[in-house]
């Protein structure tokens, strides 16, 4: 079995100091290297607080995280940046994350200068042309600002831009909650194509289950900023132990989750 390459034991998060609000409630996690973990939860359970919090992105008032071997919990932000690299993020919103008034040319070159991932311009723009092709996005893209995309396309190109960086971990937080069924199954399925080809290790959260059961090996429900329950997909959806899991799944509509899509391991799209 692969090894852990991010974990976080006791995880607690308060909102608003000392006497703010706590949402997350000592949650204990692990993602091994290579594997698909799903965070699924009703709206407000705490799945974006703990993505945030894993990645260092909100302050945890207990509890501890590690990447690859090395506690980071408390790392001050200059250590902390050598990691980002190698930890990154999509979000729900690409339009948020891509600067509006930058070409995607400029958009996927910058950061593999800045991070020093090649030695010049060509050699990046060499880089982003293989990843556009791999996203399956035309040439044409690249000297347009990503207004001019559709929300489809948009969200390629911040899966095209988190992998360019060759990271180990990627989060993907409701990143095809605003795509009709047929752009998300595409959407997914390149990312998990992705995920296996880079040997990617990533957490996935959705408050959708059939998207989580499309792509997770492995899933964490939260409910109260707790974790509920915690599985292999396969399993916790044939037999979910928890009362509250069963809920989640009976709310779902059974014929709308379609595994067909894609195979979990290798994320190709089944032919039927
Ligand atoms: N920056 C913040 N300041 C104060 N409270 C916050 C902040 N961000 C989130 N919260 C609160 O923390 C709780 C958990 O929110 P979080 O966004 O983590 O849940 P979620 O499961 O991701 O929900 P959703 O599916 O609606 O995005 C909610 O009650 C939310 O209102």
């Amino acid at each position: 079995m692969a090894e852990n390459l991010l974990t976080a034991t006791g995880l607690e998060v308060i909102y608003g100091g000392r006497r703010g609000v706590k949402v997350l409630h000592g949650v204990d996690i692990a993602i091994r290297r290579g594997e698909t973990v799903g965070i699924v939860g009703e709206s407000g359970s705490g799945k974006t607080t703990l993505g945030r919090a894993l990645l260092r992105l909100v302050d945890v008032s207990a509890g501890s995280i590690h990447f690859d071997g090395r506690e980071i919990t408390h790392l001050p932000e200059a250590e902390m940046r050598p990691l980002r690299r190698r930890i990154q993020m999509i979000f729900q919103d690409p339009m948020a994350s891509l600067n509006p008034r930058h070409t995607i040319r400029r958009i996927l070159v910058e950061p593999l200068l800045l991070h020093g991932l090649a030695k010049n311009a060509a050699e990046a723009e060499a880089r982003v042309a293989k990843i556009l092709e791999r996203v399956t996005l035309p040439a044409a893209c690249l000297d347009r600002n990503p207004h001019e995309l559709s929300g489809g396309q948009r969200q390629r190109i911040g899966i095209a831009r988190a992998a360019l960086l060759e990271p180990d971990f990627v989060l993907a937080d409701e990143i095809v909650s605003g795509l009709d069924v047929s752009t998300q199954a595409q959407v997914l399925k390149l990312l998990k194509g992705l995920s296996v080809d880079l040997g990617l290790a990533m957490a996935f959260i959705s408050h959708d289950l059939s998207v989580i059961r499309a792509v997770c090996d492995r899933v964490y429900v939260l409910r109260f900023g707790k974790v509920e329950e915690e599985g292999a997909c396969a399993e916790v959806f044939a037999n979910p132990k928890s009362d509250y899991t069963r809920i989640l799944l009976d709310a779902i509509p059974l014929p709308e989750i379609n595994p067909g899509w894609l195979d979990p391991k290798t994320g190709i799209e089944d032919a039927a």
